[in-house]
């Protein structure tokens, strides 16, 4: 310690004694389900104990902490509830709540209330600390966890989280956090201007950066949380888990497919509908690793072509990544990157302008794009993913659409449900919200064409009884949803529906019976 810690010139020897091995924490999370391990580059990893099933809770675990995101709108420090009308804390002065009953919540009462309170600072450090909340989860992790005698070994447990240190250094995200979080957190008094302290508040920002899970406040803003176990979960673009958040913040983790005793634990760090350059890009400049996973080695994604774009010069084939080269696969014509970007970057500018377009416009502009774009293009998924969710409110709001949309409504659906099916297979939230939106139009559709007389009642019910097969799936996959989160809500909805489908279709048979009778008599 006195030679080499407290040794100024020693600063990096110290560092670099600091990241050998301690095991402090090797069997630390070792559960019945999974356990922890390291590879050969002393990367730490979760691991399945046993077999698991899909389904199955590998673990449960409740947030270290959690708080608002870098760039968050502004929401309550204490319940987290986007702020409609500010309340100051009448005690500290500089917390923005949105109610005064939010001053005894625990998130921000007590050592957290009592510091901003002592807190000597300027208008101007005021002015960034009630307009900022990227100094609140640094400044929370400190002083509940570090400054927290009873929570050392969680301090600890914290400190040996990569934060990618050498990666970071001296880089536009190191010198933002240096002049905005760092320098938030020596306003308030919680740290000196000490190079060892800003050395140490550079570490938490690494460490909350890289191991935050985004997850959704009550009103589905998003907040980021620290979840030590999950933290473990190594990043496959096709996980094997299926991540829930309750309404209380307690994460429960299951197998979204079968995984074999010794088999990697995996999460998908990234969106599932992204495609390769777009994840490998966040996962390269958020997390610091190439991902080697099975989809970015293939230049097609597993046959899905999310990446895929027609070709100009024989328009017959499609232009895929084959090892940083782009070329059509057909006539093998080879294209720059940056024309491909150039390409991307107009596409991109189509959608996001198109974000409050009605169904009509984005079926305009799908309609476009598909000259250039692959149908499973990400951007084209984007575009499909919006309708097929006007479209769903649609026929919630019960707005009379013809038979026409009904059916285009049903094409999307299973324009979509194959790549679902290929990036994001087993327990798939975004699959059962999926089926429960196809099993609508089914339904609807069915009705006009028995009403207009194009359909029997054998036909009929056949129709319901593929409805009713759709819902029962959408149900298997949102079951697992916490109640009170949209999914959840959804869940109830669709049990709600399946019971009404069932009805019908008891109806319908009697019906069908009934006027067999009838034709025999
Ligand atoms: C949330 S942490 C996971 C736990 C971490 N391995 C540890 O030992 O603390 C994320 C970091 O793990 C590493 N990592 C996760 N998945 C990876 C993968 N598929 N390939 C390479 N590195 C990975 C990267 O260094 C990444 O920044």
């Amino acid at each position: 310690m006195i030679n080499i810690k407290y040794n100024a010139e020693k600063r990096e020897l110290w560092q670099k004694f600091q990241q050998l091995e301690a095991h402090m924490e090797v069997f630390a999370f070792s559960s019945s389900s999974s356990s922890l391990e390291r590879n050969y580059s002393h990367s730490r990893y979760l691991a399945a104990a046993r077999d698991i099933k899909p389904g199955e809770v590998i673990f449960k675990e409740a947030p270290l902490i959690i708080g608002p995101r870098l760039e968050s709108a502004p929401v309550c420090l204490s319940c987290f509830h986007v702020i409609a009308t500010p309340h100051t804390c009448s005690n500290c002065h500089l917390a923005e709540l949105c109610s005064p009953a939010c001053e005894t919540n625990p998130n921000h009462a007590g050592k957290e209330c009592e510091l901003l309170a002592n807190a000597i600072i300027s208008l101007e450090d005021f002015q960034y600390l009630t307009s900022n909340y990227d100094w609140v989860l640094p400044f929370r992790i400190m002083i509940n966890i570090k400054y927290n005698a009873e929570k050392r070994e969680l301090w600890q447990k914290f400190q040996q989280l990569e934060a990618h240190m050498e990666e970071r250094r001296n880089t536009w995200i190191w010198e933002s956090h240096k002049n905005s979080v760092i320098q938030g957190l020596q306003n308030v008094g919680l740290i000196s201007k000490d190079e060892e302290e800003e050395e140490l508040a550079q570490k938490v920002c690494g460490i909350l950066d890289v191991n935050s899970f985004e997850i959704r406040s009550p009103d589905q803003e998003l907040l980021r949380g620290i979840y030590l176990e999950a933290s473990m979960m190594s990043h496959d673009c096709i996980g094997n888990t299926h991540l829930a958040v309750d309404k209380d913040y307690v994460m429960t983790v299951r197998a979204s497919l079968p995984i074999a005793k010794g088999e990697k634990i995996l999460f998908n760090y990234t969106g599932p509908l992204q495609g390769t350059e777009c994840r490998r890009d966040i996962l390269r400049k958020g997390k610091y690793f190439e991902c080697k996973c099975v989809r970015c080695d293939d230049p097609t994604e597993l046959g899905t072509y999310m990446s895929a774009i027609r070709c100009p010069k024989c328009r017959k084939g499609y232009i895929i990544n084959d090892k940083d080269q782009w070329a059509c696969q057909d006539c093998k014509k080879k294209f720059s990157t940056k024309m491909i970007q150039t390409v991307l970057d107009v596409g991109q500018g189509y959608v996001e302008d198109a974000n409050k377009f009605e169904q009509h416009a984005l079926e305009l502009l799908l309609n476009r794009m598909s000259t250039t774009f692959h149908t499973n293009h990400f951007l084209m998924l984007d575009l499909k993913q919006r309708l097929l969710s006007i479209y769903r409110d649609m026929i919630l709001l019960g707005s009379n659409m013809s038979s026409r949309i009904l059916q285009r409504d049903i094409e999307l659906c299973h324009e979509v449900l194959p790549v679902i099916e290929t990036v994001e297979p087993g327990l798939s939230r975004l699959r059962g919200i999926t089926l429960y939106t196809l099993h609508l139009p089914v339904v609807l559709l069915a009705n006009k064409e028995i009403q207009c007389g194009n359909m029997d009642h054998n036909q009929f019910l056949s129709k319901l009884e593929e409805a009713e097969a759709l819902l029962k799936e959408a149900l298997a996959l949102l079951f697992y949803e916490p109640a009170k989160t949209p999914e959840g809500m959804l869940a109830i909805e669709a049990k709600e529906a399946l019971k009404c489908l069932r009805e019908t279709i008891m109806d319908v048979k009697d019906q069908v019976v009934t006027s067999h009778m009838r034709s025999i008599q």
